[in-house]
């Protein structure tokens, strides 16, 4: 988020058809939930045209990328690396130390698909279980970054979009923000 270290989500896997809602709603919870980047691996194109195109209509900022080097944007990354695992430590025990640790310098969220390589746990500065339970990527990732920016996120304002959803009790409202104020 704006005035903060960066937060970028890296999905780790993906299997072309199979995958494609989850790859998408992985960028899309990251997006909405306050991280600034999504990296996809390179045969997730479908899902980072999507993820685009919702951030062109209801803004932004909020970057996709696609990369052929999964190993290396861990291992080269420059701040904090978070894996999240159902055999990690819980994030309840650890998140305090994330939130420090973010405070300083930028925090890569590391999410699999199908089985992830020790490597990755072996690359994380922390493997972290929403529960020790199996669920999902999407689940985890959004339990985790609502604990990281503990609840800021639900106040973040979206420059330059087209659309923005007036809330209300009963019905649906959308409208163009340009022409609100
Ligand atoms: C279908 S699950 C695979 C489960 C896998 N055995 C694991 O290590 O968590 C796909 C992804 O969901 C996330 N995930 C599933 N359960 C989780 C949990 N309890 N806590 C954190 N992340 C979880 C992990 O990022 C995992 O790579």
């Amino acid at each position: 988020m704006q005035d903060e270290p960066e937060v970028a989500v890296l999905r780790y896997g993906h299997r072309p058809g199979r995958d494609d809602r989850m790859t998408t709603h992985v960028g899309l919870t990251a997006r909405a939930l306050g991280a600034d980047r999504v990296v996809f691996p390179d045969n997730a194109g479908q899902s980072q045209e999507t993820v685009e195109d919702i951030t062109g209509r209801f803004g932004g900022p909020f970057e996709v990328e696609l990369t052929d080097a999964l190993n290396a944007t861990i291992r080269n990354w420059e701040g904090t690396v978070v894996h999240l695992t159902m055999y990690g430590e819980r994030v309840q025990d650890v998140e305090g130390e994330i939130r420090e640790a973010h405070r300083e310098e930028p925090l890569l969220v590391v999410v699999g698909g199908e089985k992830v390589p020790f490597e990755v746990y072996e690359g994380a500065d922390w493997n972290v279980g929403v529960t020790n339970q199996p669920h999902s990527e999407v689940a985890g990732l959004a339990v985790f970054l609502d604990r990281l920016f503990d609840g800021r996120e639900l106040e973040r304002e979206w420059e330059d979009a087209d659309r923005q959803v007036i809330p209300m009790a009963t019905g649906k409202k959308v409208v163009d923000p340009d022409e609100e104020s």
